[in-house]
C-alpha cells in the first residue's frame, strides 16, 4: 500500500485519481495530527501553509515526493529535499489566471477604494467625496517579474489602456515580442512608472527588490501591489514610505509572515489586504490539484514527471528513450563501485552514439546514484546523488564524444581512486539489451545480472580448469562465463555468473592461486 498525506485543504475533485486508486490510501490531516505516522507516508502534498523543513525530511523517513499544488515553492526546503532524495514537483500553471485575475482586482480596489467604501455604506454612511479615485487607463503600470503571471497582467493591462513597463532580467527578447513588451532597467521602472506590481520568487535576489532606497525612486504617490510573496516588498520600506506620504497606497495578498501577526501594514487606510487568496478560486484549485495528483501518480507508477524543481524534466517520449540507458547505467555504477572497494576522487562519464543525443545529465545521475549507493547508507538516487558525490569530495563529469568504436551507443564509466583506476564500458542493444563490452583495457560481452564473478588472472593454460573445479567442487553451477585478454600469455579476465551468491571461503581459495591475480564477487 502507498501513503500519501495531504497537508493542506485542496479540491477533493482534483484528488480523486488518488482517492479512487486502490493501491493508494490518502490520508487528509495536517502535518502535527499525523505526528507519530510521518514516517509511513511516500507522497507529501502541500499547498503554502505546510513549511517543509529538513526536520520533516528527517521524519518522513519513505518520503519521495513532495507535491505543491501551486507555484511558489518558498515553503519547501529544496536543498534539504534534495539531500534526501525526494523529488519536489509543482503545478506551475494551474493558478495563473486567478493570480493575475485577483492582481487586477487588487489594483481595481485600490485606486477605486472599493474595501473602504464598501465598509462605509455598510455602516449607513454616504460619502461620495471621501472615495475619490484614479483611473487605470493611462497609467505606467510597472511590472516587476514578467513569467506566467506577469504576462497575464500586461494583457489585461494593455486593454484598460495602460503602459506597461517591464523589469526581468531573464526575459528572453522573443517573448517580450510576443507580448508586445520591451524590457527596462529596474531603476527606468522604479522611476517611470504609478503602480508597480510585483510577480517574481522570492529569492535571495529579490528579496526586499522593493525596500526604503528603492521605493524613494519611485514617483511621489505610487501605488504598489504585492500578490507574489511577502518579502518581496519589504514591509519596513513600505511603512516607512506610507507614513512619509510618499506611497499612495498599497494592495496586498502576501505578508512576511503569514498570518500577519501585530503587523503595522494593517493600520494604514490605504492599504488594502486580501489573505494570500490569489491562487483561491474553484478554477485554480482543480486545475493544481489534477496537475500535483497526475504528477505524483506518474511518479509511483515509474513514469516521468513533467514538472520536477530538483531533476532534470522529461517527456514522455524523451523518458522511454533513456530509460534502457538509465538501467544500464545504474547497474555501471554499481558494478565500478564492487569492483574499486578504496577511497575514489573522479568519476568521468563518457557518451558515444545515439545515447549521446538524449538528455545524458540524467544518465550521469543514474550511473553516479548506482556508484554511491554501494557504498553509503542513505538512500541515493537521481535527485541527491550529485550532492552526496560533491559531500564526500567526488568530482563527476560527463562528456559526448565523436569517436566510433564501432557500438550504436556507449557508455563509458572511468573511475579515478587510491592507487587504482577502473574503466568500464557498456551498450544498450534494442531487442537484446544491456552488454557490457569491455572492463579496463580488456573487450568482453556479458550481460549484467544477478551474482557475477570478475577474475583477473594470467592468460595460462590450466587457469579456467582450475577456476571450474574449485567451483565444482563447492556444487557451484556456473550459469555464463565470458573470457577476454590482450594478448597471448598476458593479462586476462573472466567474467562468470551464477543463481546464487559465493561464499567467501571460496572466492578466498580462488584467489590464492599464484596466476590469479584478484577475484571480486558483484551482486546485481
Ligand atoms: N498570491 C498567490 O496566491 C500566488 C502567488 N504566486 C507567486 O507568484 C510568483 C510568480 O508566479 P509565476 O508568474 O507563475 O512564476 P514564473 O516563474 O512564471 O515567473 C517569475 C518571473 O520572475 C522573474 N524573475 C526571477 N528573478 C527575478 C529578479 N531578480 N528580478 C526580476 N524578475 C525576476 C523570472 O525571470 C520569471 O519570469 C510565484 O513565484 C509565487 O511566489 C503564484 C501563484 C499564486
Ligand atoms: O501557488 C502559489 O505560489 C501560491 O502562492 C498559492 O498559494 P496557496 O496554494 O493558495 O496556499
Amino acid at each position: 500500500m502507498i501513503h500519501v498525506l495531504v497537508s493542506d485543504s485542496m479540491s477533493s475533485e482534483g484528488l480523486q485519481p488518488l482517492l479512487d486508486a486502490s493501491h493508494i490510501n490518502v490520508v487528509q490531516k495536517t502535518v502535527e495530527e499525523v505526528e507519530d505516522e510521518l514516517h509511513l507516508f511516500d507522497a507529501l502534498l502541500v499547498r503554502s501553509a505546510t513549511k517543509v523543513t529538513e526536520d520533516l525530511f528527517k521524519k518522513m523517513t519513505n518520503l519521495k515526493i513532495v507535491g505543491r499544488a501551486g507555484v511558489g515553492v518558498d515553503n519547501i526546503d529544496i536543498e534539504a529535499a534534495t539531500k534526501h532524495g525526494v523529488v519536489v514537483i509543482n503545478a506551475p500553471n494551474g493558478n495563473t489566471i486567478s493570480t493575475a485575475e485577483h492582481t487586477f482586482a487588487m489594483m481595481a480596489s485600490l485606486l477605486r477604494h472599493i474595501p473602504q467604501a464598501n465598509v462605509t455604506v455598510k455602516s449607513n454612511e454616504w460619502n461620495r467625496t471621501a472615495f475619490v479615485g484614479t483611473e487605470l487607463y493611462g497609467k505606467s503600470l510597472g511590472i516587476i517579474g514578467f513569467g506566467r503571471i506577469g504576462g497575464e497582467i500586461a494583457k489585461r493591462a494593455r486593454v484598460f489602456g495602460m503602459n506597461i513597463l517591464v523589469f526581468d532580467p531573464f526575459l528572453t527578447k522573443d517573448r517580450a515580442e510576443k507580448i508586445g513588451v520591451s524590457n527596462c532597467t529596474l531603476d527606468e521602472l522604479l522611476t517611470n512608472a504609478d503602480i508597480i506590481t510585483v510577480h517574481t520568487p522570492l529569492i535571495k535576489e529579490t528579496r526586499g527588490i522593493l525596500n526604503k532606497e528603492t521605493i524613494a525612486k519611485t514617483k511621489k504617490g505610487v501605488y504598489l501591489l504585492n500578490c507574489a510573496r511577502g518579502g518581496i516588498i519589504d514591509e519596513t520600506g513600505l511603512i516607512h514610505h506610507l507614513e512619509n506620504g510618499h506611497v499612495a497606497g498599497a494592495a496586498l495578498d502576501v505578508f512576511e509572515v503569514e498570518p500577519p501577526v501585530n503587523n503595522k501594514l494593517l493600520k494604514f487606510d490605504n492599504v488594502i489586504v486580501t489573505p494570500h487568496l490569489g491562487a483561491s478560486t474553484k478554477e485554480a484549485q482543480l486545475n493544481v490539484a489534477a496537475q500535483v495528483t497526475q504528477e505524483v501518480l506518474n511518479f509511483l507508477d515509474g513514469k516521468p514527471v513533467t514538472s520536477s524543481i530538483n531533476l532534470p524534466t522529461l517527456t514522455k517520449e524523451l523518458f522511454d528513450k533513456i530509460q534502457p540507458f538509465y538501467h544500464l547505467a545504474k547497474k555501471m555504477g554499481n558494478i565500478v563501485s564492487q569492483c574499486m572497494k578504496v577511497p575514489v576522487q573522479e568519476v568521468a562519464i563518457q557518451y558515444e552514439g545515439s545515447v549521446a543525443e538524449l538528455e545524458t545529465s540524467f544518465i550521469t545521475k543514474a550511473l553516479l546514484s548506482g556508484f554511491l549507493g554501494a557504498r553509503v547508507d542513505i538512500t541515493v538516487n537521481e535527485v541527491n546523488a550529485g550532492m552526496i558525490a560533491k559531500e564526500r569530495g567526488i568530482t563527476f563529469s560527463e562528456k559526448i564524444t565523436t569517436n566510433n568504436s564501432g557500438y550504436e551507443n556507449l557508455l563509458e564509466v572511468r573511475v579515478i581512486g587510491d592507487n587504482q583506476n577502473f574503466v568500464l564500458r557498456g551498450t544498450h542493444v534494442p531487442h537484446y539489451g544491456e552488454r557490457i563490452v569491455g572492463i579496463n583495457d580488456f573487450n568482453i560481452d556479458f550481460y549484467p545480472t544477478g551474482y557475477l564473478l570478475y577474475i583477473q588472472h594470467q592468460d595460462k593454460p590450466g587457469v579456467i580448469g582450475r577456476v571450474g573445479k574449485v567451483l565444482g567442487d563447492h556444487e557451484v553451477n556456473i550459469a555464463t562465463m565470458q573470457v577476454g585478454r590482450k594478448e597471448k600469455g598476458g593479462e586476462a579476465i573472466m567474467m562468470l555468473a551464477f543463481d546464487r551468491p559465493l561464499d567467501d571461503t571460496l572466492t578466498s581459495q580462488l584467489s590464492s592461486y599464484d596466476d590469479i591475480v584478484s577475484v571480486k564477487t558483484i551482486d546485481l
